[in-house]
């Protein structure tokens, strides 16, 4: 999995913020509201503990008090535990938490250690990104979606866009990764040859770690891109060249998601 750096999180703050406005404006739900909306579930005062985990590369600066944020702008009642790891989690159960929250490279979890629930990031992060692009309501008639990258968080936005009985179209430059996509799902492989397909899309959806996988060629005036992806998979020329709106928070919005999946 692609690494959050502190340098990706300096901004974190106002990106969740700003990003809450614009998916108000886009859905006419906030992102708690729409959390509430796909997930059928409510925050009941549970207790959230973010324990810091040292395993592989360690403890990323800012990556806690990041959750810290997330969870108190929402208004439930958080805490970073002050040992890290095991001594974290038994620290984390004796003050009470109904939630954990906690990452090592390779997962970060949410489990609700009161209904036994556990949610993944890179699967809620894929889910309520891709419901952003759904409940738009600008775009409510448009069931075409662009989906480019097929990974962790790509497939169950995959997924959702199905669920919620969109037109999908894939990309990926692992084509093996299309080709099973393609077997697996009934979407179509994205292809600007094919006259039978869309050549540009009102919706993208990118989770990708590279910069600049959203050309020209799949824009329209006003596309929406609902992107997850770190860096940025869209540039600033073509944002401003075709008035894009751009959905795009490193770790707050997904998990929001995360802990609506455990409600
Ligand atoms: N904003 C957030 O809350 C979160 C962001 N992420 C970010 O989302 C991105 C994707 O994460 P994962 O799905 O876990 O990674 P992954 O490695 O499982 O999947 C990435 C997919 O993108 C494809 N890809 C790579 N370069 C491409 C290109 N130029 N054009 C098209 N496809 C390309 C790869 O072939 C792969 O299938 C990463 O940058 C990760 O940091 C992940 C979780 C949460
Ligand atoms: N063990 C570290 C956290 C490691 C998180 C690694 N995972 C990512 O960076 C994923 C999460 C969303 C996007 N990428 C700590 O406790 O400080």
């Amino acid at each position: 999995m692609a690494l959050l750096t502190p340098e990706d999180l300096a901004n974190m703050t106002n990106a969740l913020v700003e990003n809450d406005r614009l998916i108000t404006e886009l859905t006419n739900y906030s992102l708690d509201g729409l959390c509430r909306k796909i997930y059928g579930t409510a925050p009941n005062n549970e207790k959230v503990a973010i324990i810091p985990i040292t395993a592989g590369n360690g403890i990323i600066g800012s990556f806690s008090e990041s959750l810290l944020f997330t969870v108190q702008h929402f208004g439930m009642d958080g805490f970073i535990t002050e040992n890290t790891d095991v001594a974290g989690y038994y620290e984390a159960v004796m003050k009470g938490a109904d939630i954990i929250l906690m990452a090592d490279d390779l997962a970060y979890i949410a489990h609700n250690l009161k209904n036994s629930k556990i949610a993944h990031n890179q699967i809620c992060t894929g889910r309520i990104y891709a419901e952003i692009l759904c409940n738009a309501k600008d775009y409510a008639d448009d069931k075409d979606v662009l989906v480019i990258g097929l990974g962790k968080v790509g497939t169950p936005a995959v997924e959702t866009f199905l669920k919620e009985k969109q037109n999908v179209y894939v990309f990926d430059v692992d084509s093996n990764r299309v080709d099973e996509v393609v077997s697996e799902y009934p979407v179509s492989k994205y292809d600007p040859t094919d006259s039978k397909t869309p050549n540009s899309f009102f919706k993208i959806f990118e989770a990708t770690p590279c910069a600049d996988t959203i050309s020209k060629d799949v824009l329209k005036q006003n596309s929406l891109v609902s992107t997850p992806g770190i860096p940025c998979g869209i540039s600033d020329e073509l944002i401003e060249k075709y008035s894009i709106r751009v959905v795009l928070e490193p770790l707050g919005i997904g998990t929001l998601s995360m802990l609506y999946a455990v409600f």
